[in-house]
């Protein structure tokens, strides 16, 4: 029997490796984890992540061929092929801090493979990582080997979280990276045998490694421009009286654009469109390319601005000031169908909405008051370590409360902010709400889910991104 061992059960590694179980029974795959909490939790009733579909694929294999466990090393020996599916978030410290990838986690799970490997094995990156890594890791391999043979494949992962066992399912590809030499080829076919148990051949892309590497990259830098550029048009929306949604639908409808990844927000968040794109920006700067690192520079930065107006735009909405003034949040995941809140653009708005001495009500469906009291309270710098290496107790930010209903957010509230598209956000009673609030009663759709006409006829004074502006947000002072 083949066996796999994955090194870091998170948002990757656990629900990647359960569908490999589920899709190969004849493959026994463990998930290690040097985070024991998260572990318990994998072997529990209550997973660590929230998934759609996760819950199912897991019950179906745990026990049978799908294990967890926190003896990382014990199971790294026994395995076939190792996948290493830990953190690599942005540096904060020294040489390319705030921007290279901070490889630290990856190259101690290698020099780890290295010690306790008394067979050959396949090393496969599943993290996403910067182009040439896998080069150091051979390094650290086979300087340590004793003689045993590792081959190192990229096999990055696309799955987004919300639609991650979807996406699992049915990939629109899957990508396989290895050396060109004859053992390099063997490997990479040993690795397309475990996906095409399920994936169709043609949907198996198999490249050099450097392809493999540089490809997840350029597509997370690609699928984020795209926001960034539907974001950098609804500022010009706004001023000029056009609808982002009917510019997005029109250009959309060119085949050669295509309609997704097109919706205006408050900005992209997750653990990896700003890491990967600083990474990218990085590189090209390491490999004397300034040019193309200000031009995917760029789609951070108007990542930034787009949170930054979609504050300003509240506070001088609401008098130029929201001083003791109520706001309920509702939604803070960075996107819906998750409680990740990595990078989610809640934090810079809410921090910017504290800056005011607001008082914030949040609701999220999935995100416990704790994750968020963690998120607003510490440096972002600790918030991207993996969780063992986070301090264990946040200090409680006063004007800051946690409830569990939309209704009792808004409560009293002199505004509503909107910044996950959670579908029950769409169907609230909005009279109800409207009629519990303060007076003016104000509503900033950062996703746009609302139905602006209807909530103005209720009485309230829309903000929604992109879309033609009340006439009361007209005539309050232009927003950097
Ligand atoms: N979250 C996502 O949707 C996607 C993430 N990626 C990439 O996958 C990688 C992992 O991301 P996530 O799963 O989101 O991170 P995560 O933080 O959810 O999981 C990483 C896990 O690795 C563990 N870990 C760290 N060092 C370890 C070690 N030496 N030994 C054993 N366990 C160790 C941590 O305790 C943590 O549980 C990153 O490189 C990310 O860029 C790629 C595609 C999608
Ligand atoms: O490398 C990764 O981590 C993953 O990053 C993204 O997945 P994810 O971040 O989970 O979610 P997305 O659906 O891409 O959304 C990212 C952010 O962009 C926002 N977004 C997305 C689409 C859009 O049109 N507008 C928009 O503002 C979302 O709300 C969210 O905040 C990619 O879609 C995955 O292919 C990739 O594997």
């Amino acid at each position: 029997m083949v066996k796999i061992c994955c090194i870091g059960a998170g948002y990757v590694g656990g629900p990647t490796m359960a569908v490999i179980a589920l899709k190969c029974p004849n493959i026994e795959v463990v998930v290690v984890d040097i985070f024991e909490p998260r572990i318990i939790a994998w072997n529990s009733d209550h997973l660590p992540i929230y998934e759609p579909g996760l819950d199912d694929v897991v019950k179906q294999c745990r026990g049978k061929n799908l294990f967890f466990s926190k003896d990382v090393e014990k199971h790294v020996a026994e395995a076939d092929i190792v996948f290493v599916s830990v953190n690599t978030p942005t540096k904060t410290q020294g040489l390319g801090a705030g921007k290279a990838a901070d490889l630290a986690y990856w190259e101690s799970a290698a020099r780890m493979i290295a010690d306790v490997s008394k067979t050959d094995k396949i090393v496969v990156e599943k993290s996403t990582v910067p182009v040439k890594t896998a080069e150091a890791i051979e390094k650290i391999l086979t300087h340590n080997s004793k003689g045993i043979n590792f081959q190192i494949l990229s096999n990055p992962e696309f799955l987004a979280e919300g639609t991650a066992i979807q996406d699992l399912f049915n990939p629109d590809r899957v990508l396989i990276g290895g050396r060109e030499t004859p053992e390099g080829k063997k490997a990479i076919q040993a690795l397309k045998d475990v996906y095409s148990h399920w994936v169709p051949v043609e949907r198996i892309i198999c490249t050099n490694l450097w392809s493999a590497e540089l490809s997840k990259l350029a597509a997370n830098a690609f699928l984020a421009q795209r926001i960034s550029s539907v974001n950098a048009m609804s500022a010009l929306c706004e001023a000029t009286g056009a609808d982002v949604f009917q510019v997005s639908h029109a250009i959309g409808k060119d085949t050669r654009i295509g309609p997704k990844f097109l919706n205006a927000s408050v900005g992209f968040g997750g653990s990896c469109f700003q890491k990967d794109i600083l990474n990218l920006v990085y590189i090209c700067e390491c490999n004397g390319l300034p040019e193309v690192a200000s031009y995917w520079k760029q789609v951070v930065q108007v990542n930034e601005y787009q949170k930054t107006r979609f504050v300003n735009r509240m506070v001088s909405s609401m008098f130029n000031t929201v001083s003791g003034k109520k706001i309920a949040i509702l939604g803070f995941a960075f996107k819906k169908d998750t409680g990740d809140t990595r990078e989610t653009p809640a934090i810079g708005v809410c921090q910017g909405l504290l800056g005011d001495k607001a008082i914030l009500s949040i609701y999220d469906p999935q995100v416990s008051q704790e994750q968020i009291q963690r998120d607003l309270s510490m440096h972002k710098s600790e918030l991207d370590r993996p969780p063992h290496l986070q301090p264990a107790s946040p200090t409680a930010i006063k004007q800051v409360t946690f409830v569990w209903d939309a209704y009792e957010a808004a409560k009293g509230a002199h505004g509503i902010c909107i910044l996950t598209e959670w579908d029950e956000f769409k169907t609230l009673d909005y009279q109800k709400i409207y009629d519990d609030m303060q007076k003016p009663a104000f509503v900033f759709d950062g996703r746009n889910v609302v139905d602006v006409d209807k909530l103005r006829q209720i009485g309230f004074i829309v903000y929604s991104i992109g879309k033609p502006l009340d006439a009361w947000l007209k005539d309050m002072p232009a927003v950097a």
